[in-house]
């Protein structure tokens, strides 16, 4: 029997089974069962290298956003309206066949943005080009999931399920729960809280299922089965997600409205034109790129060239900005001046620990560099956090 027909006959089995105390076990235990089979599913089969007829686009800009979505939604009509790159779209289905890269410019940021192949319900197993697509959108630093507004509120389930049994998580964070396999010692089950999904001895079960006899479980929040089950399994990856409504001018206004206040919702038309800066500044606000700009000593930075920095990419500290502009740059720094909303008076004196913040300004001073005009000059400044770029336009930033 094939991987999928096993995952087909377990999932039988769990829906057969009537929830409550006394099965709650045997329903865990077959979660877990499942979760293996999955990652069993993402395996490249024995003998193939790795990927080989993946879409491989090269990763490009300051961060990568994929389309996701059935076919038909409108995902190439929407990246070439965004990208001004051109990706054949017409009425039928399947017209996207392979992936197809445009850029998106904003905020002088440059944004990836992936056009991709419709995907159906069944694409985790490998319908259609399902699997190639979803790898895709594992890469991303954001999920665009594209949907027809006038088709059913069924299909953001349906996909955000294929999506979710290849070990992506749409905007959640990672379980509160701290997990280390041990060489000895049996199984040590804690939390800081009282728990009401899981027990030790369902806790015992699930790890036993994964073979692990030995190791260190301790809940930080009130965590469920599945929750567990993605610790243990340790490959999902947690991905912001936007949900975009297309085609609204096919729907009544009532209807619109309700869509526009779902949760991470965005409404638009790519025939009229509608809403696609709501479109942009949400994505722009969900990816989290901080710009900084970097000022020369006695010299205005250069606010059209920011360096780009991102908290899940690679952070967002002095240090990371430093590193960001020269890799050797670091040993000589002796401390650098901060302006925005990141420091508490301007400028701030920081160390390389310091978080920096969207459109920070910073001048780095060097060791055996003297500071232009000496420490004394900055004795009053202000103590209110502004955005740099109204001050900017204001006066111009001393030192
Ligand atoms: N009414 C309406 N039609 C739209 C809108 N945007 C796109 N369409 C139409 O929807 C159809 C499908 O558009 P595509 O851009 O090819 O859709 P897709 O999601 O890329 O489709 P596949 O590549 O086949 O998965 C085309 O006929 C578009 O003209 C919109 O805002 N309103
Ligand atoms: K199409
Ligand atoms: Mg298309």
């Amino acid at each position: 029997m094939g991987i999928i027909e096993r995952i087909k006959e377990i999932e039988a089995e769990m829906a057969r089974t009537q929830k409550n105390k006394a099965t709650e076990y045997h329903l865990g235990q077959l979660k877990a069962k499942i979760a293996k089979l999955r990652t069993q599913l993402l395996e490249p089969p024995k003998g193939s290298s790795a990927g080989g007829d993946g879409f491989e686009v090269t990763k490009f800009g300051h961060g990568r956003v994929a389309l996701i979505g059935f076919p038909s939604v409108g995902k190439s009509t929407l990246l070439t309206m965004l990208t001004g790159t051109h990706s054949e779209a017409a009425s039928y289905e399947f017209t996207t066949l392979t992936c197809i890269p445009g850029i998106i410019h904003y905020n002088d940021t440059k944004i990836q943005l992936l056009d991709l192949p419709g995907i159906i319900e069944g694409a985790s197993e490998g319908k259609g080009r399902g699997r190639q697509v979803i790898a895709v959108a594992k890469s991303s630093d954001l999920v665009l999931m594209v949907l027809d507004a006038s088709k059913s509120e069924g299909h953001r389930q349906i996909l955000t399920r294929e999506l979710e049994s290849v070990g992506l998580r749409l905007n959640k964070r990672p379980p509160q729960i701290y997990f280390k396999k041990k060489k000895t010692g049996g199984i040590s089950f804690n939390s800081t809280l009282p728990l009401t999904h899981v027990d030790e001895k369902l806790c015992y079960q699930i790890l036993h299922e994964y073979k692990i006899h030995n190791a260190e479980v301790l809940f930080r929040e009130d965590a469920t089965v599945d929750d567990l089950i993605d610790v243990i399994e340790g490959n999902r990856k947690y991905t912001k997600c936007v949900y975009v409504y297309n085609k609204i001018d096919v729907i009544g206004i009532d209807d619109v409205d309700k869509l526009a206040r779902r949760p991470n919702s965005v409404v638009i038309s790519c025939n009229l034109k509608l809403n696609l800066d709501r479109l942009l500044s949400k994505m722009w606000e969900e990816m989290g790129l901080v710009r900084v700009y970097t000022k020369p000593q006695g010299q205005q930075p250069d606010f059209s060239d920011p360096v780009v920095l991102s908290a899940d990419r690679g952070g967002c500290t002095v240090e990371d900005f430093c590193n960001h502009i020269h890799r050797n740059l670091i040993k000589d720094v002796k401390y650098v001046l901060v302006w925005g909303t990141s420091a508490r008076h301007y400028p701030q004196h920081c160390g390389l620990g310091h978080v920096l913040q969207d459109e920070d300004v910073v001048q780095i001073v060097k060791k055996k560099e003297k500071e232009e005009g000496g420490r004394g000059r900055f004795k009053s400044h202000s103590t209110a956090p502004a955005r740099i770029s109204d001050r900017q336009k204001k006066a111009p930033l001393k030192t």
